[in-house]
């Protein structure tokens, strides 16, 4: 069995995973913490994997102290930038253990991870490309996690391609053309009844294509987790992963 600790267990996603450790055959619950508590109970005596899905601001001081504490993390929360993944691998460096792992997946629904994938694909073969995340009105960050991460693979995938800069004639703008993610404008949507939705529009010349992935229940994102848990316990994965389409034969 392996032994599961959730960090962040009273959220939204917290809770759901809590129910998928004690629901799985192969899985089982050590520790579940929230705010307030301290870290320093999960050790790797108790727990071969933490689950951490918390807010953006806290995030990266758990996974920071996780690691140094010997033990593996799969990370849900969102706000990673280039430079918090640097301190993360510059603490697994540091780790006590030699094939220490922390897993960081932007989103662990498959739909939403193909919706990712595809649109690296077809990035290089349209001109317009913009991204639309919509979310229930609790949610804390705006963009999404998942919408930064496709907007940086579309924008990869351009440069690639040798494509230039997306065509916008724009000359006065209030903020309705979003927030540009290495040249990709992202707009966010927040609005009660929803949960986590993302529609990528490609655009040319007479032609669209459009991406779009809806989560309608946390439970979604639950064979996503339970996914990275087992690859991390399994070992051979050590240092820092993001994005669960590293454990998908994409
Ligand atoms: N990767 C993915 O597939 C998904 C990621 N998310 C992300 O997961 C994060 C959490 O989302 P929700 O569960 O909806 O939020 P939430 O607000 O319902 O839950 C966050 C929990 O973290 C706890 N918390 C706050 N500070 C803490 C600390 N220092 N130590 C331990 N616990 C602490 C809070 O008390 C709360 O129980 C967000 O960043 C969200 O964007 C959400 C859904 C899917
Ligand atoms: O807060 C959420 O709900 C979600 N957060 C993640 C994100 O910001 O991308 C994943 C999913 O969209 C749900």
């Amino acid at each position: 069995m392996v032994r599961v600790s959730v960090v962040g267990a009273k959220g939204r996603m917290g809770s759901h995973v809590v129910d998928a450790v004690k629901g799985a055959p192969d899985t089982e619950l050590a520790l579940t913490l929230d705010a307030g508590d301290d870290l320093a109970a999960i050790t790797p005596d108790n727990t071969d994997v933490a689950v951490e899905f918390t807010v953006p601001s806290v995030s990266l001081g758990n996974v920071l102290v996780l690691v140094a504490q010997g033990v593996d993390v799969v990370v849900g929360t969102t706000g990673w930038t280039a430079e918090k993944l640097d301190k993360v691998r510059e603490a697994l460096a540091a780790a006590p253990r030699k094939d220490q792992a922390v897993f960081i997946a932007p989103n662990f629904a498959i739909s939403a991870v193909l919706a990712d994938h595809f649109a690296t694909v077809a990035a290089r073969y349209f001109e317009s490309a913009e991204v639309i995340e919509l979310h229930h009105p609790t949610k804390v960050d705006a963009p999404s996690g998942t919408a930064f991460h496709t907007a940086q693979g579309i924008a990869a995938a351009r440069k690639a391609a040798g494509l230039g800069p997306v065509p916008d004639a724009t000359e006065t703008d209030g903020g309705s053309r979003g927030q540009v993610v290495d040249g990709i404008h992202v707009h966010a949507v927040r609005l009660r009844g929803l949960n986590a939705h993302e529609e990528i529009l490609f655009g040319n010349a007479g032609e669209q294509l459009t991406i779009r992935a809806d989560s309608f229940d946390r439970t979604s994102f639950m064979p996503g987790v339970l996914l990275a848990v087992r690859k991390l316990a399994e070992g051979g994965h050590a240092g820092l992963t993001v994005g669960l389409d590293h454990f998908l034969d994409l």
